[in-house]
């Protein structure tokens, strides 16, 4: 799990769960180490006065750890399938109603989803980002706002070499042949192309100051008027 943080003092914590508004689902996809949880963690500092929660779809990768360890790694984490989409829908749907949830943490050393200790409740605004936030159409019909990450490929690859040897547990090699293997192409086939679904496409690779203005004054107006 990357990041749960309640950013703000809830505008309605004296509202009972029974009448609860449905919270707002803000998606962020785009390909790895695009910026996605960067931003997310930006817009969120950002929604003063607003019960924020960011989750992070890798949490909900399915376990593997029924499978011998040298059958995981052969494993494509960059197919929609590698996703338990039914466990995040149920998740995000019982989120969106104010109800409890847990949410899984997911180890990428192990490849395994163990129960999380993350309690999620009464959330008004639910940022969910990950490489396929924008793919399954059943996500996309919930969501009320939908941004992409556009970073070049290298760039991208640059940032996941360091951060997959120092937070993940990879070597420089075993990163490369994922990446030339799996990565790369499912990009192209199943992450690139979910651009088209963006209600907003942001340049991941600048500072994010003016578009996240932009995006709070949109968001204030849009969440804290309704
Ligand atoms: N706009 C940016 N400029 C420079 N570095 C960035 C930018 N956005 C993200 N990064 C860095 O790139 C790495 C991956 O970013 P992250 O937000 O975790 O990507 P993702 O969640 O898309 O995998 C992190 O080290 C982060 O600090
Ligand atoms: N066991 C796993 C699960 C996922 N990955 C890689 O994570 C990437 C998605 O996470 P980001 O934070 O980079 O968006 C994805 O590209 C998978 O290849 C993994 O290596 N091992």
């Amino acid at each position: 799990m990357k990041e749960y943080t309640d950013f703000a003092k809830s505008r309605r914590e004296n509202t009972s769960a029974e009448s609860f508004h449905k919270a707002n689902l803000i998606l962020i996809g785009g390909g790895s180490c695009s910026g996605k949880t960067t931003i997310a963690l930006a817009i969120g500092r950002r929604l003063t006065g607003l019960k924020t929660v960011i989750i992070s779809q890798d949490s909900y990768y399915k376990d593997l750890s029924y499978l011998p360890w040298q059958e995981r790694t052969k494993v494509n984490f960059d197919h929609p399938d590698a996703i338990d989409i039914d466990f995040l829908l149920s998740d995000l749907k019982k989120m969106m109603a104010g109800k409890p949830v847990n949410v899984p943490a997911y180890d990428f050393v192990t490849h395994t989803r163990q129960e999380g200790n993350l309690c999620v409740a009464n959330a008004e605004v639910i940022i969910l980002e990950g490489i396929f936030a924008l793919y399954y159409p059943e996500l996309l019909q919930m969501s009320d706002l939908k941004i992409y990450l556009d970073s070049d490929a290298d760039i991208r690859l640059a940032r996941r070499l360091q951060r997959d040897i120092l937070e993940r547990g990879r070597s420089v090699e075993s990163v490369l042949n994922q990446y030339l293997e799996t990565v790369k192409p499912s990009h192209q086939a199943f992450i690139e192309p979910t651009k088209k679904n963006a209600d907003i496409i942001i340049p991941g690779e600048k500072e994010f100051d003016k578009v996240l203005i932009m995006l709070n004054g949109y968001l204030q107006h849009e969440l804290l008027s309704s």
